[in-house]
C-alpha cells in the first residue's frame, strides 16, 4: 500500500516540524505576509495549522478549529498574499527532504482553499 504524504513527512511529530519551520524561518521573515501575524498567539496557530497541514497531507482529521472563510474574515487577502504562503510552504517541505512530485500534490489540495481565503 502506498504511505500517505502524511506519513512520509513523519506524522504530527514531522508535520509540527514543517510548520515551525515555515512560520519561524519563512513567513515571519517576508515582508509582504509578516505584518498579518503582528497580534497573533503563534503557538496557538502553529498548533491550529500543524492539524490542518495534517488534513491537506492526507492524514487523520483533527482540525476543529473555524472554516477556512471565518478564519480569515476581515483580512482583505489578495492574490500575492497567498502565493507568499503557499511558496514558503513549498520551500518548507523542501527544507525536510519532501520530493517534488509530492509537494505538488499538497500544494494542489492547498490552492484548492484559494477563494475561501481571498478577499474576506
Ligand atoms: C494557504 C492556505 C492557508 C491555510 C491552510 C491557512 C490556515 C489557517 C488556519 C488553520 C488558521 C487558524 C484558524 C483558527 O484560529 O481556528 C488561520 C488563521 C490565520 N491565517 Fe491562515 N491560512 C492560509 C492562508 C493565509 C494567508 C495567505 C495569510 C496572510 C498572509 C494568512 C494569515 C492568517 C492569520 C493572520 C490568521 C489568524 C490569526 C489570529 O487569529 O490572530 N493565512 N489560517
Amino acid at each position: 500500500m502506498e504511505q500517505t504524504l502524511y506519513e512520509k513527512v513523519g506524522g504530527e511529530e514531522g508535520i509540527s516540524k514543517v510548520v515551525d519551520y515555515f512560520y519561524t524561518n519563512l513567513v515571519l521573515k517576508d515582508p509582504t505576509v509578516q505584518q498579518f501575524f503582528n497580534e497573533t498567539d503563534m503557538e496557538k496557530q502553529k498548533s491550529h495549522q500543524t492539524k490542518f497541514i495534517s488534513f491537506a497531507l492526507g492524514g487523520p482529521n483533527q482540525y476543529s478549529g473555524k472554516s477556512m472563510q471565518k478564519a480569515h474574515e476581515g483580512m482583505n487577502l489578495q492574490a500575492e498574499h497567498f502565493d507568499a504562503i503557499v511558496k514558503h510552504l513549498h520551500d518548507a517541505l523542501a527544507h525536510f527532504g519532501v520530493s517534488e512530485t509530492d509537494i505538488d500534490t499538497a500544494l494542489t489540495k492547498v490552492a484548492t482553499l484559494r477563494d475561501d481565503i481571498l478577499h474576506k
